[in-house]
C-alpha cells in the first residue's frame, strides 16, 4: 500500500462580494487529490481536499515542498503500524520535516489542504465515513446530526436593506434558524440599520450573528460593542486582529453576550494563547479554527487537546469554512455545528446531494470518506483532477 501520487490545481472561487477586510473577486483555492494504489469496489482510492474561502490557493508551497516530502518518503513509514492504511500522523510529521516552529504564514493551509486529502483517502480505505472512524478512534459515540448555521450578509454593490432581508428570508425559507452578516465594512449608523433591518425580517424565527473579519481598532470595537448590546445577538465574531488578544480581553469587559473568534488562527499554539490572554468565556464564547486552514486534522486533535486542557468542550467550535471535513469533525467529536455557506464558494462547500437543513441541522449520510462522492458537481471537478 502506497501513496502514488499528490496533484494539485488551484481553482478560481471568485464572487463579486466583500467583508470588511477583502474581497473576494480574486479569491483560490487549492485541489488536491492524494492517489493511493489502494483498490476499493473495484476503484482506486484517491483522497481529496481543498482549502477554505479566505486564503488563496497553495500550489506553489505543495508543489515545492510538501508533495515531494510525501511522494520521496519510504512508504512503509507512511503506514499505521499494522501497515493496513495510511497513517495522517506519520503523513503529517514527514510534511512537516525541517519546517521551523512559528510564524505559521499559509504553510498551514498548505498542510491542511493535504491533510483533508491524507483523511479522506483514509476512511475510504476503512469502507467507512471519516465522522464513524473519528468516533471510533476516541471511542465516542457519533452523533451525525449536526447544527448549522446560514453565513452570508456580505456588502456587494448596489445591495440595499431589501436585498439583504431578501437573502436572510432565503436561509430561513432553506430550514437555517441562524444567519450571520457581515459588519465593519460601513459606518457605525449604516450597520446599526442593516442589523435592525435583519431583525426586523427574521423576528422570532432565528438568531442573528454579526462578524467584523478582524477590521476594528480597540476604540471602534467598544463603540461597537455597545450599540451591539442593544440586540440579542447569536455572536459578534472577530472583532479585532486575531492575533491581538489583549484587545478580545478588554472587549469581553463591554460585551457579556456570546463572542466568536479563531478563524485565522492556524496552529494549537495560536489557539492555546488565545485561551490564555484573549478572555475567552468557555461558558459562552465560540471558537471557529478551521482544519482546512490551520495544518489539517492532524493539528486539529492537538488544539482540542488545548481546549480540555483549559476547560473548554468541543461543543464551544463551530468551525470556519462550510466545508464537509468539519462537518465529520463535528458530528464524529461533538462539535457544537459547522458554519455553511447556502450561496457561495460552490461547488466545494455545502453537503452532499438530497441533505436538507431541518430546524437548523442537518443529519450526515453514510458514505466512505468525508461524503465527497455524494455531491455531484464537487466530484466530478475532484476526479478531473486525479481519475
Ligand atoms: O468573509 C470571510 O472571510 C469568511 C468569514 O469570515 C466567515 O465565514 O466567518
Ligand atoms: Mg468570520
Amino acid at each position: 500500500m502506497r501513496i502514488v501520487d499528490v496533484v494539485e490545481i488551484t481553482k478560481p472561487i471568485a464572487s463579486p462580494i466583500r467583508n470588511a477586510y477583502i474581497d473576494f473577486s480574486k479569491m483560490t483555492a487549492s485541489l488536491v487529490a492524494v492517489v493511493t494504489d489502494v483498490v476499493r469496489d473495484g476503484r482506486r482510492v484517491v483522497g481529496y481536499g481543498f482549502n477554505s474561502n479566505g486564503r488563496y490557493g497553495q500550489g506553489g508551497l505543495i508543489r515545492e515542498r510538501f508533495r515531494d516530502r510525501i511522494t520521496e518518503a519510504d512508504p512503509a513509514t507512511l503506514l499505521n503500524d499494522e501497515g493496513t492504511n495510511l497513517d495522517p500522523h506519520r503523513i503529517w510529521a514527514k510534511m512537516m520535516m525541517n519546517e521551523k516552529p512559528g510564524g505559521h504564514g499559509e504553510r498551514s493551509v498548505a498542510v491542511g489542504t493535504i491533510d483533508m486529502a491524507v483523511w479522506d483517502a483514509v476512511a475510504k480505505i476503512e469502507g467507512k465515513p471519516l465522522f464513524r472512524l473519528l468516533a471510533e478512534m476516541k471511542g465516542r459515540e457519533a452523533n451525525p446530526k449536526v447544527f448549522v448555521y446560514a453565513a452570508g450578509g456580505y456588502y456587494y454593490p448596489g445591495k440595499d436593506d431589501s436585498a439583504l432581508r431578501k437573502e436572510m428570508r432565503g436561509y430561513l425559507d432553506r430550514g437555517y434558524n441562524v444567519v450571520k452578516m457581515k459588519i465593519g465594512g460601513a459606518p457605525i449608523d449604516e450597520d446599526r440599520r442593516r442589523i435592525e433591518a435583519v431583525l426586523e425580517e427574521i423576528g422570532s424565527q432565528a438568531r442573528l450573528a454579526v462578524d467584523a473579519n478582524g477590521r476594528f481598532d480597540l476604540e471602534t470595537a467598544i463603540a461597537y460593542a455597545k450599540m451591539l448590546r442593544d440586540y440579542p445577538l447569536f455572536w459578534y465574531e472577530e472583532i479585532g486582529d486575531p492575533l491581538d488578544y489583549a484587545l478580545q480581553a478588554a472587549v469581553s469587559e463591554f460585551y457579556d453576550a456570546p463572542m466568536a473568534t479563531g478563524e485565522n488562527l492556524f496552529s494549537h499554539q495560536d489557539a492555546r494563547n488565545l485561551l490564555r490572554y484573549g478572555g475567552m468565556r468557555a461558558d459562552r464564547d465560540y471558537l471557529q479554527f478551521d482544519c482546512a486552514l490551520s495544518y489539517g486534522l492532524v493539528e486539529y486533535l492537538r488544539t482540542l487537546d488545548v481546549l480540555r486542557q483549559f476547560g473548554w468542550s468541543p461543543s464551544r467550535c463551530i468551525p470556519h469554512g462550510g466545508h464537509q471535513m468539519s462537518l465529520n469533525i463535528a458530528a464524529g467529536l461533538g462539535l457544537g455545528g459547522n458554519e455553511s455557506y447556502p450561496d457561495l464558494f460552490q461547488p466545494y462547500g455545502g453537503f452532499p446531494d438530497g441533505v436538507k437543513v431541518q430546524d437548523g441541522h442537518i443529519v450526515m449520510p453514510d458514505i466512505p470518506g468525508i461524503g465527497f462522492e455524494g455531491k455531484s458537481d464537487l466530484i466530478k471537478v475532484m476526479r478531473e483532477l486525479a481519475e
